[in-house]
């Protein structure tokens, strides 16, 4: 087993209205994984829980084949943590105290490049926390986490009040950091810009469940939009169809195209175009196909 985050049957019980997992979910080096989720779907919880900020009811969490907490320090030197919300200003006064305290905590803590990201990110070591906009503290998170060369980034919406040059800064350290080639990313995120530049695979959790776990090209190769040019009858059994929609046109929605294409030629059905589908639109599809949809709807009205 070559995982490195991997989680058996892990629950977590929030007062009387939240239940996380269980879930199981194997993460091995070298990749982006995505992690995608309504809001209160649990992502934040689980980020924590890796972290050993909130512990688990049951189950087995190991990191680099490690457990809390017997193993903490040694896990945690090897991880760059971006919480949700930036809490920097209420641990240090300036940014020079942030990045000593790293330099301290972190054996593998690079100086020159925590300068060459402070530069780049345009922040200034005498700066005071305190006066920092919310976007300037996500970027010295940013630092923080990656200053140390984890093996492992784990990031809770890394992007949120970035403005956007900030966040194509963001991008490119990503991309840089993954030439290593044995290290991993683990980001909940909702832009799917996000995810459709890095992720090499997405997980989508909802209310506080595992939907799958897929490599996004296979998915984003897999589902599309066929228009065709008549409504193919029930009997045809056209394959991977998930969704129908007609109005001044007739649209398929399909998980499995090359399947559907093959079966609509072999019932003489012409396709007029074929689309990929967003992954948010994937994400609903998915919902309606676990018979979640009607739940979704609930919370959201
Ligand atoms: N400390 C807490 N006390 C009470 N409820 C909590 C606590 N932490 C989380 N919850 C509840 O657990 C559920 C999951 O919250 P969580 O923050 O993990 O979701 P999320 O997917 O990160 O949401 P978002 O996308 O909005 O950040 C929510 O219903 C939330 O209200």
């Amino acid at each position: 087993m070559t995982s490195i985050l991997s989680l058996s049957q892990v629950t977590k019980r929030i007062e009387d209205k939240f239940t996380l997992g269980p879930l199981d979910l194997e993460i091995e080096p070298g990749v982006i994984v995505a992690l995608v989720g309504p809001n209160g779907s649990g992502k934040t919880t689980l980020f924590r829980m890796l972290m050993n900020m909130v512990q688990s009811d049951s189950g087995e969490l190991k990191l680099f084949h490690k457990q809390y907490p017997a193993d903490e320090v040694s896990i945690k030197q090897k991880v760059g943590y971006v919480s949700e919300t930036s809490v920097i200003h209420e641990m240090f006064k300036t940014v020079s105290d942030a990045l000593k305290f790293a330099a301290y905590w972190y054996p593998t803590w690079d100086v020159t490049y925590s300068e060459l990201l402070l530069e780049k990110f345009e922040i200034t070591r005498t700066d005071k926390l305190n006066g920092l906009s919310k976007g300037t503290r996500r970027k010295l998170d940013l630092i923080l986490a990656l200053a140390h060369h984890p093996d492992l980034l784990l990031l809770d919406e890394p992007s949120s009040g970035l403005d956007p040059f900030a966040w194509r800064l963001m991008m490119e350290e990503m991309a840089h950091y993954m030439e290593a080639g044995h290290r991993t990313v683990f980001m909940a995120t909702h832009i799917m810009d996000e995810v459709r530049r890095l992720a090499d695979y997405v997980v989508f959790l909802y209310h506080g469940k595992l939907l799958g776990f897929y490599e996004k090209d296979a998915l984003l190769d897999g589902w599309k939009t066929i228009w065709v040019d008549r409504l193919p009858a029930a009997s045809a059994n056209i394959k991977g169809i998930v969704a129908v929609e007609q109005d001044s046109s007739i649209k398929l929605i399909s998980d499995s195209a090359q399947e559907t294409l093959h079966s609509l030629k072999a019932n003489d059905i012409n396709v007029i175009k074929t689309q990929s589908v967003d992954l948010d639109e994937i994400f609903m599809h998915l919902l309606h196909k676990n018979n979640l949809g009607s739940k979704r709807e609930g919370k959201s009205g």
